[in-house]
């Protein structure tokens, strides 16, 4: 029997255990931020055994094996399937107190029905009963097993889109929509630039040779994004930048780069501010929310970059100033009514309570918690850092409107992150009724517990759905 995952995970008290089970337990999942394949959705993708759907391009798995000591081979090289399976299977019981530890034995639970823990002497059971609950696992069954009533997918506005649009038109329960995530288009000095405006230009059917040509083409593919059902934007910034510009100036800027000449570091600071600007407006008029993903620093290791490229386990947390870009970008917003709904994430622990308070400077009566402080991101997502983002946002702002967890993650796996993050929820609340800090009072504290792991993101995101859930 698994002494962890146990009915009461992660639950210490009484009520913390009644609101799990009475308010969160039966909620259906609304993953408003992720990096799952639509192209693996359309085409219900079935996998062939535990690797290829644990392992492959997780790269929280992959950084956690290279610590062990794990050669690359074993990770993202070319030994077998199995091979790398039981390299996985050797390094879990050296991950006690990291977030994977419970992960892979609550997803052993709630997928495999696996009770095991898994290791060296375990592995070769877990890859056969696992590869043999596989073969009846697929896409649409482990959204439909999780109760996933929506995805927001991470899409490159040069993407053709078809597999959303064919996805819309099927009769999957689950509504899965682009998120807009034009980050090559802002790092206007960036290797891929020039290749990107060109791809837009294809996508677009035009012909980019100026700024405001450029600004079109942008504002016809936000269009699309939001016929397809697209409910927010994703911005990665390495750090937040605020360096005004006139249109001129970074016409200028623009036709430099597209000429090939250099641009300064300064210059990519006023493009990247005023194009964020220009589309932060376009966001507002479609009601998109727009969601900062601030301060992670990238590919620290050249070598592995050049053999593996981005998002393969070599990032890092960066330590660059927020507080007074971030400040003067969201009120030059705000001065213009252009503000968007408004999703601020910080890699940086340290700039917990700067983005926590800093979303308090712009709410407005459009609706509560319009400006949100997101959940605890990447490095954050775990015991402590989920509970310390709750508090701090309780701390300085209003948890009751906290529009909660999404899992960011590329495994159809994750979902069980849900489950990991109301747990945590339901504990915090609980404890603090335990201690006298809130009303005893279940149903109070219960409605916090539906709406921050619910009925919040559903308003937030437009998706409340008429009458009854379908799995009521
Ligand atoms: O939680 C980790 C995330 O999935 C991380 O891989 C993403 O944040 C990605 O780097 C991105 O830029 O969106």
């Amino acid at each position: 029997m698994n002494p962890i995952i146990s009915d009461d995970f992660l639950l210490d008290t009484e009520m913390a255990k009644r609101l799990y089970n009475t308010y969160a337990k039966a909620l259906p999942i609304l993953d408003f931020h992720n990096h799952l394949s639509p192209t693996e959705i359309r085409h219900n993708r079935t996998f062939t055994n535990m690797t290829e759907i644990w392992l492959e391009g997780d790269h929280y798995k992959w950084r956690a094996m290279r610590a062990c000591g794990i050669e690359e081979a074993y990770i993202t090289g070319d030994a077998s399937d199995k091979e790398k399976f039981l390299a996985w299977a050797k390094v879990v019981p050296q991950l006690l107190g990291n977030p994977l530890y419970h992960w892979v034995h609550l997803e052993l639970k709630r997928y495999f029905d696996i009770d095991l823990l898994l290791s060296e002497q375990t592995a070769e059971e877990i890859w056969i009963l696992g590869n043999e609950k596989l073969q009846s696992m697929t896409t649409h069954s482990l959204l439909k097993a999780n109760k996933v009533e929506f995805l927001g997918t991470t899409d490159d506005p040069t993407d053709v889109l078809d597999d959303h649009r064919y996805l819309q038109e099927s009769d999957l329960a689950c509504f899965v929509a682009p998120s807009f995530r034009p980050d090559q288009g802002l790092e206007v000095n960036g290797n891929q630039f020039v290749s990107w405006v060109e791809r837009l230009a294809i996508r677009t059917n035009k012909t980019i040779t100026t700024y405001t040509d450029f600004m079109d083409a942008l504002d016809e593919r936000i269009d699309a994004f939001d016929a397809l059902g697209c409910r927010a934007s994703d911005h990665g910034l390495s750090e937040m930048v605020f360096e005004p510009a006139s249109e001129q100036e970074v016409q200028r800027i623009f036709d430099k780069r597209l000429n090939n000449q250099p641009v300064t570091l300064h210059e990519s600071k006023q493009f990247k501010t005023h194009t964020l600007l220009r589309l932060a407006g376009k966001y507002q008029e479609k009601n998109w929310a727009m969601q900062l993903h601030i301060g992670p620093l990238r590919n620290n290791n050249t070598k592995m970059f050049k053999q593996l490229g981005p998002d393969s386990g070599f990032d890092s947390i960066g330590d660059r100033p927020v507080a007074e870009p971030l400040s003067a970008f969201l009120n030059q917003l705000e001065q213009h009514g252009q503000l968007p709904k408004t999703v601020l994430y910080g890699l940086n622990p340290r700039d917990n309570y700067i983005l926590a308070t800093m979303a308090g400077n712009f709410q407005s009566g459009e609706q509560p918690g319009k400006i949100q402080f997101g959940t605890a991101w990447w490095f954050n997502d775990h015991l402590d850092g989920m509970r310390d983002q709750m508090q701090i946002l309780a701390n300085v702002g209003t948890l009751r409107h906290f529009i909660g967890m999404l899992t960011d993650s590329r495994s159809f796996l994750s979902f069980s992150r849900h489950e990991y993050f109301r747990r945590i929820l339901c504990n915090l609340l609980g404890e603090w009724s335990e201690k006298g800090l809130v009303p005893a009072d279940q149903a109070l504290l219960g409605e916090y517990v539906s709406a921050i792991s619910y009925h919040n993101a559903a308003h937030y995101f437009e998706l409340v759905r008429e009458g009854a859930n379908q799995w009521t």
